[in-house]
């Protein structure tokens, strides 16, 4: 059955100087209306490149995705993204860079309207008093608030998180992924993030999305969250499940790590070979 959104056999081939290199191939995935997925795999496996598709940020080669009835083709207002750094206008205020998309999302509101839009989402991640702020004097935690805001003003009907906490130490990270779930319940956003974190994806999604490693990188295995809604991060942490699931999480990544060491070590047999040949032949 089709989801609200839908990857379906989702490929991705970059230009290289060494020819086309195929990173992600038959990428398939349903997510529900107001599902939390988080994607987890290797570095370099191909996740930031379903994300940026998934933007409209970058070009997808084969299949397609589509997001409530509409098939992707480039960037929209449909899906907020948040990076690992917020890419905030220095010179600007907190309430200013969370306008900047507000005014194209609600042209003919008053502008009263939509500054009461920037600054009732900036109160929500707990930048109520530092809304005139220029981002320039704001730390990276309240940045990545700016940036969380910003993306929500929008109303998306999809979010992508690249990492969102990636930067932060780890008590505002944990602040943060609260701050991010509580809103998510409000406003029922259907969302995708990227994280490196087992126990971050764990405490945060529905459903836990594996990746296979790179080239060819595709849906390896999809773990279920038996975790009540709203989170108890202390709850989460002693449900019975909770260390079985995480083990087979890193399981996972750690086959994908073997898988993928026996790889280079074959390539790099038959570099030598090829190279012992090359000197023969001469
Ligand atoms: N524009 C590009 N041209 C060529 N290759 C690219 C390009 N962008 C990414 N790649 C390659 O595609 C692969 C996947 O990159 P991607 O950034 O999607 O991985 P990732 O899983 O998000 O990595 P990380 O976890 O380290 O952020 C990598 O091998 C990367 O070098």
């Amino acid at each position: 059955m089709a989801g609200y959104v839908e990857f379906f056999r989702l490929g991705k081939t970059y230009d290289t100087p060494n020819g086309p290199a195929v990173i992600v191939e038959d990428f398939n995935l349903n997510m529900e209306m107001g599902e939390y997925v988080c994607l987890l795999g290797h570095s370099g496996c191909g996740k930031s490149t379903v994300l940026t598709m998934t933007a409209g940020l970058n070009s997808i080669t084969t299949g397609g995705i589509v997001v409530a009835n509409h098939e992707i083709t480039g960037p929209g207002p449909d899906r907020g993204v948040v990076f690992q750094s917020p890419c905030l206008m220095p010179w600007m205020t907190a309430l200013e860079n969370v306008l900047l998309g507000v005014n194209q999302v609600y042209p003919h509101g008053t502008k009263k309207q939509r500054r009461d839009i920037a600054g009732y989402y900036l109160t929500l991640v707990g930048l109520g008093s530092s809304l005139n702020t220029r981002a320039s004097e704001l730390s990276q935690g309240m940045q990545q608030r700016v940036g969380i805001a910003r993306a929500f003003a929008l109303k998306p009907k999809m979010l992508l998180l690249d990492e969102p906490f990636g930067m932060l130490d780890s008590l505002t990270r944990m602040e943060l992924q609260e701050i991010l779930l509580e809103i998510l319940i409000r406003d029922k956003v259907t969302t995708l993030m990227i994280t490196h974190d087992v126990d971050e994806a764990l405490f945060m999604s529905d459903k836990v999305v594996m990746m296979t490693n790179g080239p060819r990188a595709r849906v390896g295995k999809v773990f279920e969250m038996p975790f009540d809604r709203p989170r108890v991060r202390s709850e989460v942490l002693e449900h019975p499940d909770y260390y079985d699931l995480r083990g087979d999480m890193i399981t996972f990544l750690e086959d994908q790590d073997h898988k993928k060491r026996k790889q280079d070590a074959e390539k790099l047999d038959q570099k030598k070979k090829e190279e012992a040949e090359g000197v023969l032949a001469i």
